[in-house]
């Protein structure tokens, strides 16, 4: 049995790289890994290029013979071509090029659902009240998202009805459904970037660079010359107090939050809504000061079933390669 694997998790800016297994010193539990190393996507030509450099920065004894791989895009296309990079390895190149007898690619929110019932409860961080349920559903569904470079999401269902059935992940592309803009400020967002993109996606607004494309049209509907900005430096421009970032982030929250209540409808995620990806977590205390749950709830005559969901954001360090941990561990258990 190979007890060695390398594990990915490749997004639109950032490939992260570790290694799992039951039998690798360091590794304590089936989400853990160690050896962890992000290298920036445009640094590398494509996958096996940057998985080369990155085994070769490691002190390794043999080669890593099974890998999970997790890409933010579809992955049944049998490549890695994240959606936002433009990187498109073969998965026979790939399992060529790095000598690997079992490999399993998957979606990059897939694999942090994966992780989801592993994870300790204290790194689930609550973001508003929510009202405890009234029945006891047969199946607990919970809902994964989050903005980075992309606006991916997953769905996670727990059996809860005794049998001792594995969890049952579906991937999505929930970040590519259209913006449905709530509110007159959010409409006039949303005629600015139908000049840009004849269809706006949820993608467009909800994501770094979504958050540049909503400081640029907050900006222009105040009649404000923008300078070029990158997604933090809105943020952190917003955590000195500028008024416009100020108001750009409050409505990327507010949007963020009608978005989480329409997948939550959509998927039918009663158990609850929880959030990741590169932007939020570090911006928690503003996502709970903010208009985010608020909007989650504002569903017309659905109130009262969206107060009983909880929203919470998960607070664990790569939350995606854990998951890609864990799927490792049951295939190295086969
Ligand atoms: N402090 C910050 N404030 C706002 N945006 C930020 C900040 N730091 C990074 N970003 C933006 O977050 C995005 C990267 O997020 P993340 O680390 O989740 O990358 P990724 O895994 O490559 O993304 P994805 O999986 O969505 O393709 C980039 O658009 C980057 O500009």
């Amino acid at each position: 049995m190979t007890a060695v694997g390398l594990v990915a998790d490749i997004g639109g800016t950032n490939a992260r790289f570790a290694l799992a297994g039951p039998e690798l010193p360091g590794v304590r539990a089936a989400d853990s890994f160690v050896c962890m190393r992000t290298l920036k996507c445009t640094d590398h030509a494509g996958f096996v290029d940057a998985a080369q450099a990155y085994l070769a920065s490691i002190k390794i004894d043999a080669r890593p013979r099974a890998a999970v791989i997790a890409i933010a895009g579809p992955a049944d296309r049998n490549a890695i071509d994240p959606t936002n990079h433009m990187w498109s390895d073969a998965v026979e190149d790939v399992r060529h090029a790095l000598g690997l007898d079992m490999f399993i690619l998957l979606n990059d929110w897939e694999a942090v659902a994966h992780a989801v019932p592993i994870l300790p409860a204290h790194v689930f961080a609550r973001v508003g009240e929510s009202r405890p349920p009234a029945g006891t559903p047969r199946h607990r569904v919970l809902a994964v998202t989050g903005p980075g470079t992309g606006l991916g999401a997953a769905t996670l269902v727990i059996s809860n009805d005794g049998t001792e059935t594995a969890p049952v992940v579906i991937a999505t592309e929930a970040g590519h459904a259209g913006f449905s803009p709530r509110t007159d400020r959010q409409r006039e967002i949303m005629r600015f970037l139908r000049h840009e993109h004849d269809r706006v996606s949820l993608e467009r607004i909800l994501s770094g660079p979504g958050l540049v494309n909503l400081y640029r049209a907050m900006s222009a509907l105040s009649g404000v010359d923008m300078p070029d900005l990158k997604p933090a430096d809105i943020t952190r421009l917003a955590r000195a107090g500028e008024t416009l970032a100020c108001d750009t982030i409050d409505e990327f929250m507010a949007i963020f939050g009608s978005y989480c209540g329409d997948l939550a409808l959509m998927t039918g995620a009663r158990t609850g809504v929880l959030i990741g990806g590169g932007i939020l977590p570090p911006l928690l205390e503003t996502l709970r000061a903010g208009r985010f749950r608020d909007s989650f709830e504002d569903k017309g005559r659905f109130e009262d079933y969206m107060r009983e969901i909880p929203t919470q954001v998960i607070m664990a360090e790569e939350p995606g390669l854990a998951g890609a941990a864990v799927v490792l561990g049951r295939l190295l258990s086969r």
